[in-house]
């Protein structure tokens, strides 16, 4: 079952938590549930946050999850929470649909916890881990091409760019065409197969990240479009937040943080408010900041439990002002850098 990236046990709504999820202090500040509020937890997971939620206030909080391994893990606390729970798969980038699903309109929240879930990673046979041996799998949901297919099919200029996006690895060139060769003799289908051709490639000193960290992470992102789902749900939330509404994204690596930190500073600054342009051109903010900056962990955390070291949480607060008109994704998803770009320069 779930370890989890805390790891403690409280008892919240009735059940045990398997984990004490990171960041819930500051998670619950910034959201602020109140009595008869209605939130979405995006990233239900092993409910860490939702039981926080529920205990929190009189609060009803509609959870999802693509994993359909957390939707069973959670039926028990569907079944203690007293009809305050509802448990939906889903993605959550269809966060909206799934609030209109429940018959809502808006809600008076939205949380994220990106990444992958502890129980993820630790069960091999998800072939999340580069230590656990497993099918090279590496999809939250079960559906869709594996990180087997991507190895398997990609070009050796397409998996060196996977590679450096998605996972700044700086020797992407090295490790795609190790994968290129190991595949023409055999096809690479474990984890553990994967990561002995990252091996042969790049060698990490002992205080270093293993050595397959960058490559496991960019497939990751990759099978499960973790960067475009993130930058969905943004707009999602804009729109199904009601005024005074709460939006709190926790974060563990840049490329998300830089999404989020985007997504906010685009929304909360006044587009073409510019003393030289005519008033009527200004766009009225959709969000004002809650937080300034990144909140991260404090030194307590940070001693009881190492993953919160890369947490980051922003929050923001849904303004009246109407959503942006949806869907372009480029004004505040970065460009990704292009590996053939940056070897011009
Ligand atoms: C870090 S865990 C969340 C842990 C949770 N906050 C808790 O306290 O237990 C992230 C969860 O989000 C889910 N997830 C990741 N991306 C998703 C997406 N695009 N849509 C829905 N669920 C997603 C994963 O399956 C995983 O269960």
């Amino acid at each position: 079952m779930m370890a989890g990236r805390g790891g403690s046990e409280t008892d919240v709504a009735g059940g045990p938590a398997r984990h004490l999820p990171v960041l819930i202090d500051e998670v619950i500040a910034h959201l602020a549930p109140r009595d008869g509020g209605v939130y979405v937890d995006g990233t239900f997971g092993a409910g860490g946050y939702t039981r926080a939620i529920l205990a929190a206030a009189d609060t009803r909080v509609i959870a999802i999850d693509r994993d359909p391994n957390a939707i069973a893990d959670g039926q028990a606390l569907v079944a203690e929470s007293a009809g305050r729970l509802s448990l939906v798969h889903e993605r959550f980038s269809a966060l909206d649909a799934v609030v209109a699903g429940q018959g809502l309109e808006r809600v008076d929240g939205v949380v994220l916890d990106i990444g992958v879930s502890s129980m993820q990673i630790d069960e091999g046979e998800r072939g999340f881990s580069f230590r656990r041996d497993g099918p090279l799998d590496m999809r939250m949901s079960s559906e869709g091409p594996s990180a087997a297919d991507l190895v398997a099919k990609l070009s050796e200029t397409d998996l060196a760019n996977l590679l450096y996006r998605f996972g700044e690895e700086r020797r992407s060139r090295a490790v795609a065409r190790a994968i290129v060769e190991a595949r023409a003799s055999a096809p690479i289908e474990r984890t553990l197969q994967l990561a002995d051709i990252v091996a042969k490639v790049i060698w990490a000193k002992p205080h270093e990240p293993h050595p397959s960290t960058r490559t496991f992470q960019a497939l990751r992102i990759a099978v499960n479009d973790e960067l475009g789902e993130l930058a969905r749900a943004l707009e999602a939330s804009e729109r199904v937040l009601k005024p005074g509404g709460r939006l709190v994204v926790v974060t563990f690596h840049s490329l998300e943080d830089r999404i989020v930190k985007n997504f906010i500073a685009n929304r909360a600054k006044a587009a073409g408010g510019s003393r030289h342009l005519p008033s009527v051109d200004a766009v009225p903010t959709s969000f004002r900041l809650v937080a300034r900056g990144a909140v991260e962990a404090g030194a307590a955390e940070l001693a009881s439990n190492p993953r919160a070291r890369s947490a980051k949480l922003r929050a923001a607060e849904r303004t009246e002002a109407p959503a942006h008109a949806g869907g372009d994704l480029s004004s505040f998803l970065p460009p990704l850098p292009s590996l053939d770009a940056s070897r011009r320069r």
